[in-house]
């Protein structure tokens, strides 16, 4: 049997859809919400990303800010920008894409986004909200992972999670999120004694490494969903994800597609949580 397609691209569209009609109601009550997004060099993956937001920002009739920095920016300059973005009224999220370039300190710049803006969730506060389970801004991969489950009527509560994967922005924020939905929740990492046996156990599989096809047919329990967070870029310039598509398309019960699965959902969640901080200004 082959597995459902959990098809992002067509849910982040319905996401946008309904979020069109929220941002037309902020502006008749004359908030524009405003999205400020800062990119230091010249990384060309980073580029594309940074597009793919601002035509999200352009459909859901949001305003973006972009601002395109030099490789060679100092810290200094960077705080100072962000300062200058947390104090006005008229921006409502703040994104600094990752990677910055070695010289700047990653932590120190994410520290200095307020978290009333931060739409990516990767400050320490709106980190530590979620991990005590208090309402705040979850990073966009991670709350597009579960939008996709729960918008496919796939229940968590109860299964077996295994996340592959431990970083801050990916593994670590969608575990806690499983686990929040009442799922039983296994971390794998580069450290993990037999990965195969324990994600042949797995109801959900969410797999976030970085390594193409690294998740075999062999990895799979029949039926079971599995969400490719991988976004490895090949030699012949084709994206790819870390499961591979068509062994294991061919053994679960629901698979997501690279590209076209989480990917676009990533961009949904993050136009979501600029609405929802222009919301909160609202009150
Ligand atoms: N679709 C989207 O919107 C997004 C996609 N991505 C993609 O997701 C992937 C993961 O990103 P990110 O979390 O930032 O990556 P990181 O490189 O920060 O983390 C990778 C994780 O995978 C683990 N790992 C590496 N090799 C193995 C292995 N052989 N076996 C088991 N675990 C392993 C690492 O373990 P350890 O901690 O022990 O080193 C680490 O925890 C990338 O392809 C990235 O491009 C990322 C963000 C958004
Ligand atoms: N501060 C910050 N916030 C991020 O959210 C952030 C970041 N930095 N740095 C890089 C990663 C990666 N990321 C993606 C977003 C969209 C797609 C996406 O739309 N992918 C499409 C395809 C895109 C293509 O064709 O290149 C898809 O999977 O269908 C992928 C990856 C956000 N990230």
């Amino acid at each position: 049997m082959n597995a459902i397609i959990i098809d992002g691209k067509k849910t982040s569209k319905d996401i946008k859809d309904e979020l069109i009609i929220k941002v037309e109601e902020l502006k008749n009550k004359g908030v524009e919400p405003t999205l400020a997004v800062v990119l230091v060099g010249k990384d060309p993956a980073s580029q594309v990303y940074v597009k793919h937001k601002k035509k999200a920002c352009e459909y859901v009739g949001m305003r973006s800010l972009a601002y395109e920095l030099d490789e060679k920016t100092t810290e200094e300059a960077l705080l100072e920008l962000i300062n200058e973005l947390n104090d006005r009224d008229d921006v409502h999220g703040i994104l600094v894409q990752l990677p910055l370039p070695k010289h700047i300190d990653e932590e120190k710049i994410l520290l200095a986004i307020d978290p009333s803006k931060d739409v990516d969730g990767f400050h320490p506060y709106s980190v530590g909200n979620l991990s005590i389970g208090r309402d705040g801004f979850v990073s966009c991969t991670p709350a597009g992972i579960i939008e996709l489950i729960k918008r496919y009527n796939i229940e968590i509560e109860g299964k077996n999670c295994v996340v592959i994967g431990r970083s801050n922005i990916v593994g670590k924020p969608v575990s806690m999120l499983l686990l929040k939905e009442n799922g039983t929740v296994t971390i794998c990492h580069s450290r993990t004694k037999n990965i195969k046996e324990i994600c042949k156990n797995a109801d959900i599989l969410v797999v976030a490494i970085g390594r193409a096809n690294f998740v075999t047919k062999d990895f799979v329990k029949e039926g079971a969903t599995v969400i490719d967070v991988g976004m490895n870029r090949l030699d012949n310039g084709k994206l790819c994800g870390d499961v591979k598509y068509d062994e294991c398309s061919a053994i679960a019960g629901a698979i997501t597609p690279v590209p076209g699965g989480v990917g676009p959902m990533t961009i949904a969640m993050l136009m979501s949580n600029c609405v929802k901080s222009a919301n909160n200004m609202l009150k």
